[in-house]
């Protein structure tokens, strides 16, 4: 990868050589590593939650650190400090509410980085971006930081030597610049990478970065598409199956820009109608904001004469999607596939069919049947596994245009095809309705679907649930081809 600079991106990655889709273009081991901001207390060694009040201290500092955490490396910077500064840890009464005390972790952690290795901080972190006078703009979070941290640092950690100045600066940096990562055990954290965080954003990505728990925290960029020498490399900063003002919405509170990207400029998001709705007048229209960059531009049908503000728009989404939320917030059970399946029904006469709020409930469903106890896959009737290999296609049509190529959504969504789509061809082949001929197009079908979700996933950490998937596919696999070796030796 190579760098550019332009006025409106700062600096961005381009590609250094013809790269096919799934090759591998950089790797990169992190600056820092540690807790999220925001979140209750969690062990400074593995960060899972600590769910009782004064267990679980470091027998040092007395912060935070469950007891199979004692000896772990990325403690031991910080327990240094708060041992010769005698800086205490308050205790907390409600485990469940954030603790702002661990919000000055993963900056410390930066800073202690950039006084052990100042040759990588000059040259990777020095000229990362902060967005110095935006944040100053979030005035309250500004100040809660500049208290919480900075002052903190400054004064009971006795870290004079760093400028409040520096330490806000720290705060940008993490937060423009910092990925999010989950532990093996499924715990959030933040992670530091300097070379891998120069990738501009795009709504459409043609990379993909995964970090890789079993090699100490490792991150791996590589493309989902062809990319040509000198072409831009772009990821996503934001969920990519979120409609346009809600990707804007992120983007714009947590990066401090506005996306221009052509998904985002077209109101039809790429021909998808992805943030449409059903036009109410004529009924065979499609109603999309005119300028998809302004929250408060009128919407407008493709086919008839209808306008409507925003306001209406707004008063109609919104509680569309506090009920979802609602949904979406449950785990998985009978009711909340009962819920989706409402939902879904409920919504399909004011939402386009690709709707991102369809989308994502289609995306749920695919993921339930299939898992919820008493919608296991060999229990469902055939008109129900036909219905999972509709929502599936359906998920992969939208995938195909917001991240083509060789992406963990498209493997997901690939892995819930195979199934069905095998189960089907079985069932009918057994009960003669089918010939062998069929059967073995049928299985080719879901091989083939299989293998290119195994190839995906086998990108993926072996530590992670896409890595474990990884495993159970090939053996699937391997069961697939043995059924289809059966038909030609009948
Ligand atoms: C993670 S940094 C990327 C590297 C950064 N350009 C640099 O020079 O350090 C994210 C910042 O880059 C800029 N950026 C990234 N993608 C962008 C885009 N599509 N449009 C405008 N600015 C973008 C924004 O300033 C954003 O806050």
């Amino acid at each position: 990868m190579k760098s550019a600079f332009s006025p409106e991106l700062g600096r961005y990655g381009i590609a250094a050589r013809n790269y096919e889709s799934g090759e591998f273009i950089s790797e990169e081991n992190f600056f820092a590593i540690g807790p999220k901001q925001n979140i209750p207390v969690v062990c400074l060694g593995c960060y899972k939650p600590l769910t009782f009040p004064g267990n679980d201290r470091c027998l040092k500092c007395k912060w935070p650190l469950c007891s199979n955490c004692a000896e772990s490396p990325h403690h031991a910077p910080e327990c240094e400090v708060f041992v010769t500064g005698k800086v205490t840890f308050q205790e907390v009464e409600n485990i469940e509410i954030e603790c702002i005390q661990l919000d000055c972790i993963m900056p410390l952690r930066v800073l202690l980085e950039k006084e052990k290795h100042p040759e990588r901080w000059d040259r990777e972190v020095e000229p990362m971006e902060y967005h110095d006078e935006a944040r100053r703009g979030f005035q309250e979070i500004w100040n809660a930081d500049l208290i919480n941290i900075a002052r903190y640092l400054r004064g009971p950690c006795k870290l004079s030597r760093f400028s409040e100045e520096l330490i806000m600066r720290v705060v940008g940096i993490l937060q423009v610049n910092a990925f999010e990562a989950k532990t093996p055990q499924g715990h959030p954290i933040r992670c530091l990478f300097p070379q891998t965080a120069i990738l501009a954003h795009n709504c459409v990505p043609n990379t993909i970065r995964t970090i890789y728990p079993s090699e100490d925290y490792r991150i791996k960029l590589r493309t989902l598409v062809d990319v040509k020498k000198d072409e831009q490399l772009f990821v996503s900063y934001t969920f990519t199956l979120d409609g346009t003002a809600e990707r804007q919405q992120h983007l714009k509170n947590g990066k401090y820009f506005t996306c221009r990207c052509e998904r985002c400029c077209d109101p039809t998001e790429l021909g998808s109608y992805f943030s449409s709705l059903i036009c109410e007048d004529c009924d065979s229209g499609y109603i999309s904001t005119i300028n998809p960059l302004d929250n408060s531009s009128d919407w407008k049908c493709n086919k008839c004469e209808c306008v409507i503000p925003s306001s209406k728009i707004n008063a109609i989404l919104d509680p569309i999607q506090d009920e979802v939320a609602v949904v979406e917030a449950m785990p998985y059970s009978d009711m909340r596939l009962q819920q989706t399946e409402r939902l879904h029904r409920k919504y399909h006469h004011i939402l386009h069919p690709l709707h991102f709020i369809q989308t994502n409930l289609r995306q749920s469903l695919t993921h339930m049947y299939g898992r919820v106890k008493g919608y296991e896959l060999v229990t469902l009737p055939d008109s129900v596994l036909e219905y999972k290999i509709d929502l599936c296609r359906l998920v992969l049509k939208v995938l195909d245009i917001f991240e083509p190529g060789l992406s963990r959504s498209r493997a997901t969504a690939l892995y819930e095809l195979y199934g069905p789509l095998a189960l089907i061809a079985h069932k009918l082949y057994l009960c003669k309705m089918i010939d062998a001929t069929i059967y073995r197009s049928r299985l080719g079908e879901a091989i083939s679907v299989l293998q290119e979700a195994v190839t995906i996933l086998e990108n993926e950490d072996s530590l992670s649930p896409e890595g474990v998937l990884a495993v159970v596919g090939k053996k699937a696999l391997e069961q697939l081809r043995e059924a289809m070796l059966a038909i030609d030796r009948n």
